[in-house]
């Protein structure tokens, strides 16, 4: 698409008043399609996420061999009739940290080689201590191009049963990856990890997601899981929930904007980590409350600045970092260097694009101080990261003139983003007037 329509123009809104839906989780989408790969009889994933990165997925898994029908937002998955088809031609990634890495864990169940490639960004994203981890359970991991990033080839024989230690300080997606492939391996496998692990809440969302379908481990230590393998995984119906991060834009929508939004299906019993951004929003001084099926909130007079460690939601910090952009003072977001290795390096992303609206940025290795307000209006760049993109729109109901380059990259994990924001817009006109 050429620059100038890729780009949106954001009108201002002096309050925003609706309901918005929001699509399923692409975390939970994501581990629904890789378990039903697992499994030896047909799973359906119904409310699945039919976005950029749940796609490649899935089209990952059909090249391995798993047949894969996606009608709207329900997924049939039936077992391959043996684990997997290899192929030097290698499995297209783009930018999705998440099916590299929960991938290469289900491949390392397979027999054979296995190419993994993506975008010239996935392949800055590391996944060396994947590969470490890997390797005493008997699969080697070799860098065909950038040490430990893709391009790579794995070479396996079937996982084989033993102990690992995994550092997860800069991912939890490693941790995720190897213990959903340690339910598949020749025998039982230790599966240790350093301390910290980043992005805890999603290591959390993969046991409770293997629990659901019936996959057993056991805490043995407060840092290791005893997996017995191999289990046989028999045929599941799974409902996806919606997707907190998804919802966060218009949460923050509503703490700009004195707002009232209704964010649904979600639940206060869910598991995303990106939920408790609400908590962190209350403590700005946003009114949050439970319904039946959604969440309502609403956005406060004037917004109190906070000082927060956000390494467990780390989705969040573009969402944040705006919302803190109108605070009564300065801000702090910190604990998360891993912000740098994702679809963009966030905070160096974040920085400059609030710089460039005349806001106060002071960048950390691991975070950012931030003090406002914008100044002016203008044209954000937003690096192929859907986060940035997103964050910087609802920046835009507040500060006239600023426009939104690259818009379509939203895709990646939210492609009704624009059509969600302007039925808000219409909705708040209506109730505005
Ligand atoms: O496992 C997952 O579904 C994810 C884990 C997080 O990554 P890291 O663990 O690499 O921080 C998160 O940023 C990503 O959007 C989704
Ligand atoms: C970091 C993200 O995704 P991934 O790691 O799967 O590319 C994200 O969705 O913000």
């Amino acid at each position: 698409m050429n620059e100038m329509a890729d780009t949106r123009t954001i009108p201002c809104v002096s309050r925003v008043r609706g309901r918005v839906a929001v699509p399923g989780s692409k975390s939970v989408t994501h581990r629904a399609l890789i378990l039903a790969a697992l499994s030896e009889e047909e799973c359906v994933i119904e409310n699945a996420l039919d976005a950029e990165d749940t796609r490649i997925t899935a089209e990952a898994l059909r090249r391995l061999g798993v047949r894969i029908h996606w009608h709207g937002t329900t997924i049939r998955v039936r077992p391959a009739p043996h684990r997997w088809i290899s192929s030097p031609e290698p499995l297209a990634l783009s930018n999705s940290g998440t099916s590299l890495r929960l991938l290469m864990g289900l491949a390392a169940v397979g027999r054979g080689t296995f190419v993994f490639d993506g975008s010239t960004r996935l392949r800055q994203r590391p996944v060396g201590p994947l590969a470490d981890a890997l390797k005493p359970l008997g699969v080697g991991v070799r860098f065909l191009g950038r040490d430990l990033c893709p391009p790579l080839e794995l070479q396996t024989n079937g996982l084989h049963a033993g102990e690992t230690l995994v550092d997860a300080s800069e991912s939890s997606q490693y941790l995720s990856s190897l213990l959903i492939a340690a339910t598949q391996a020749e025998g039982p496998v230790l599966v240790r990890w350093k301390d910290p692990v980043a992005s805890w809440p999603y290591v959390t969302i993969t046991l409770s997601m293997m629990t659901e379908v019936g996959l057993e481990f056991s805490h043995v230590e407060p840092r290791a899981i005893r997996v017995p393998a191999p289990q046989r995984l028999g045929g599941f119906r799974l409902e996806v929930e919606g997707d907190c991060s998804s919802a966060s834009y218009f949460w923050a929508a509503s703490a700009l904007t004195r707002g009232d939004v209704v964010t649904y299906p979600l639940h206060s019993s869910s598991l995303q980590g990106d939920c408790r951004f609400l908590e962190v929003l209350a403590s700005m001084g946003c009114r949050i409350q439970w319904e039946d099926r959604g969440v309502r909130v609403q956005g406060p007079d004037r917004l109190q600045p906070v000082h927060v460690d956000m390494n467990t939601m780390p989705d969040m910090v573009p969402t944040l970092a705006v919302v803190c952009a109108f605070a009564d003072g300065p801000c702090t977001i910190g604990n998360v260097a891993h912000l740098r290795i994702k679809e963009s390096d966030r905070l160096d992303a974040v920085a400059t694009e609030l710089q460039r609206l005349g806001v106060f940025v002071e960048q950390y290795p691991d975070g950012l101080r931030i003090q406002g307000p914008p100044q002016r209006g203008g044209a954000i760049n937003t690096y192929n990261d859907h986060r940035i993109a997103m964050a910087f729109a609802v920046l835009g109901l507040k500060v006239p003139g600023t426009m939104i380059r690259g818009a379509s990259t939203v895709s990646k994990s939210f492609p009704e983003f624009w059509a969600a924001l302007h039925d808000l817009l219409q909705q708040s006109r209506q109730e505005n007037a």
